[in-house]
């Protein structure tokens, strides 16, 4: 009361507006002169009862002072009017009355008091003073309120908006706004986003991990725990498999709600779909532990499930077998097909090796052309080699790209766990090292690790190292090995094979280091120098008068596919003087056979230079006569296998004299090598075979040595065929 008296003065209550209402004018004219008197400015007075509905609606009324008794229209009538104008049921009237009776129905129709006639002066300003405090008070209050309420009326349509843009906002974003009552249950998704619309999370109602996949999980057990102790949470990751059977990832965040009693009322949080997020993570973890050509696990991936393979064969008594594959002549294929073609080479073999492997197997590609299998043995078997045969067997199957048609073999060594090794590390040093002396073996076939071949890995990587520095220190020379024309008798030509001098070894032949220079790339600067050095060779001698030699010097699979073979063979040729129809080549029939259609391209770059060319160890390789005719070459040399066995073994005999009368027929030369006995020479003088080579005549010895034999004339004897 205190405040609304400080808001209205007496000078509001003198300034408010009072209308006077009584059809008799004296007793009106009494009343305003008693209120103007009394300071009041604003009086309107009227003497009809009609006019009054009108003019408190146009002025609206601080005060109405209404005499009941009037002809016509009476005091209640007109209030009755009047609340039509004040709908708030507040009727500003003061009643006037003589009539003691009529008081209380007036005070009942709307009238807020009254003033009894004849006037008593004090009373009337008194109740018109209150009258008017109180009808003031009540304008101020309801004009407060509509100030509220429009402030009110403006934070609503505030609200609203800031609730828009926070809508547009969670439509717009990639995230989400979800609720769920105290049962975990959601009661709103903002579900408007693509990624909800295409895999609805959960449906109102539901729980989130109604849905979820895997929810027996760690990380759920977790989760469940910190709603349970109303805990707020972020970052949880979750999955699901939507309907269309696609698996759904999310990423949410929340926090518990209290209402104002702080009883737990629910959760509400933000959620995301994470799936490609995920599918990406999943990218980069396949890529790390893949090979990305082929697929198959890569060496990370290897020590893993081989150190899961020793574990759990430890704890059943059981044997694991690692073997190591490497592809032969690999290098070569990749040589003449380029990357593309060894690409699809190696896919096929990896296609291969899993095609032959149970499911409990592991194929991995380390790099290059070198896998290594995990094989665990099972409860109820007991290894065996079967599953290598089938493996060398599937490699071995002929590989066709584009009109290339391709065989390759494959090295394969075993270590086998326990009794190899108890470690990854040693498992595979070990099957790699039994892998190496398959190669050292020739190739196409499987060594199981022993203890042994430790010692000689050792003495290979101790030759890898000496060979390096060979060349310059000239360590290596050239012996020769006469070949013998068989109807004169006379020397016609020889070979030149490489020997190493070796300060500790001694002389080490071919077969411990050829392989070896061919895998360092060695091989390059080792067979240029082989070359050259036989063909000044070959000229000296032909210059010192001793007739007209042919020098064969053999060439490996990575020389003959080197791009500038035919240009360097020139050089050589240029540098030494000798006439390119004394150099042979000797080319291995199953190097020609990798790549039929490559090498005969070569080949025909090669007899453009009018160099002679043969083949070595013929009949040992995939042999196929057909090409043969393809191949622009001069000579066969027949494989020192048949030769031996010619006089022992019938079906060697005609293997023998079949090649001689094919490459006759064909117009090529046929040498016998390794001939070793009088026997074999009849045989072969029988078979019309044109040139022998062997320790019959002559081991292959030293250049000196070999001047010497020239000097002295040395020829087959022809009589008892003997030298
Ligand atoms: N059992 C027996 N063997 C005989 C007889 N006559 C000769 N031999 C041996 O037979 C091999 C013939 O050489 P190849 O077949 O071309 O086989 C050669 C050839 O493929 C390779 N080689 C030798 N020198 C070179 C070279 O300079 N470059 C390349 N790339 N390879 C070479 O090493 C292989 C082995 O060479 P070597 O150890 O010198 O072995 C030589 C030779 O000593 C015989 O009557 N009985």
């Amino acid at each position: 009361m205190n405040h609304a008296n400080k808001m209205v003065s007496t000078a509001d209550i003198l300034n408010a507006s009072i209308l006077i209402v009584d059809d008799q004018k004296t007793h009106a004219l009494i009343l305003e002169g008693m209120l103007r008197h009394a300071g009041y400015a604003s009086i309107t007075s009227t003497t009809d009862p009609y006019a009054v509905y009108a003019l408190h609606r146009e002025n609206n009324y601080d005060l109405i002072l209404l005499d009941l008794k009037m002809p016509g229209m009476d005091g209640f009538q007109v209030m009755e009017r009047l609340k039509e104008i004040n709908t708030d049921d507040y009727l500003p009237v003061l009643a006037i009355t003589a009539d003691h009776d009529l008081k209380l129905p007036a005070l009942q129709v709307g009238a807020k008091d009254f003033i009894s006639r004849p006037y008593n002066l004090v009373e009337v300003l008194m109740r018109i003073h209150n009258m008017l405090e109180v009808r003031l008070l009540h304008t101020m209050v309801k004009n407060h309120s509509k100030v509220l309420e429009q402030t009110v009326q403006e934070r609503t349509a505030n609200l609203r908006q800031s609730e828009a843009r926070f809508r547009s906002f969670t439509v717009m974003s990639s995230d989400w706004y979800w609720e769920q009552d105290a049962d975990f249950r959601f009661t709103m998704i903002s579900a408007t986003q693509t990624a909800l619309a295409e895999c609805p999370e959960q449906l109102i109602g539901q729980t989130r991990w109604e849905g979820a996949a895997g929810t027996e999980g760690n990380e759920w057990t977790a989760h469940k725990a910190a709603l349970e102790a109303r805990q707020a949470f972020t970052d949880f990751e979750y999955k699901f498999r939507c309907d269309n059977g696609n698996i759904a990832w999310r990423c949410i965040n929340g926090e518990p709600l209290f209402d104002s009693d702080g009883a737990f009322t629910g959760y509400r949080g933000t959620g995301k779909d994470i799936t490609r997020r995920k599918q990406a993570e999943e990218r980069i973890h396949h890529m790390a532990l893949h090979d990305a050509l082929t697929g198959l696990p890569n060496r990370t991936l290897l020590l893993d499930r081989l150190d899961q393979a020793i574990g759990y064969a430890g704890r059943h008594g059981h044997a694991v077998w690692v073997l190591f594959v490497d592809l032969d002549r690999f290098k070569f294929v990749n040589d003449s097909l380029g990357h593309k073609g060894g690409d699809q080479v190696i896919k096929a073999i990896a296609d291969r090796l899993q095609s032959t492997t149970r499911e409990m197997d592991t194929v991995v590609r380390l790099g290059g052309d070198e896998f290594v299998l995990v094989l665990p043995q099972r409860a109820d078997e007991t290894m065996a080699t079967d599953a290598i045969n089938r493996m060398m067997e599937a490699v071995a199957q002929p590989i066709v790209l584009e009109t290339h048609q391709f065989f390759l073999g494959c090295s394969i060594g075993v270590a086998v766990y326990p009794a190899d090794g108890t470690t990854s590390e040693a498992l595979l040093e070990h099957a790699d090292t039994a892998m190496y002396r398959a190669k050292e073996m020739g190739g196409n076939n499987f060594q199981f690790y022993t203890a042994a071949m430790n010692a000689r890995l050792l003495e290979r990587l101790s030759i890898e190292k000496d060979l390096r520095n060979a060349i310059e220190r000239e360590e290596f020379v050239l012996h020769y090995q006469p070949q013998v024309d068989i109807r004169t008798g006379r020397i016609v030509g020889m070979e030149a094979l490489i020997r190493w001098q070796h300060p500790t070894l001694g002389m080490v032949l071919p077969h411990r280091f050829i392989g070896l220079a061919e895998e360092t790339g060695l091989i390059g600067v080792i067979g240029a120098w082989v070359l050259h050095t036989a063909c000044a060779q070959t000229k000296s001698w032909e210059r010192a008068g001793y007739g007209q030699l042919r020098v064969a010097v053999n060439l490996s699979a990575r020389q003959f596919t080197q791009k500038d073979l035919v240009q360097s063979i020139a050089n050589i040729l240029a540098e030494t003087g000798l006439a390119p129809h004394f150099l042979e080549l000797e080319l291995t029939e199953s190097l020609l056979m990798n790549d039929v259609e490559a090498a005969i391209e070569i080949l025909q770059g090669l007899r453009a230079l009018h160099v002679q060319m043969s083949i070595d160890d013929f009949g040992t390789g995939y042999s196929s006569l057909a090409y043969l005719r393809r191949f622009p070459i001069d000579v066969l040399k027949i494989d020192r296998s048949f030769v031996r066995d010619m006089t022992l073994d019938s079906d060697d005999a005609v293997i023998v004299k079949s090649v001689i009368s094919l490459a006759h027929n064909l117009k090529l030369r046929v040498v016998a090598e390794g001939v070793e006995t009088q026997e074999q020479l009849m045989h072969l003088r029988i078979l019309e075979c044109d040139v022998m080579q062997g320790y019959f005549f002559s081991n292959p010895v030293p250049a000196e040595t070999f001047g010497q034999i020239l000097r002295e004339g040395k020829c087959l004897a022809m009589e008892a065929g003997g030298s």
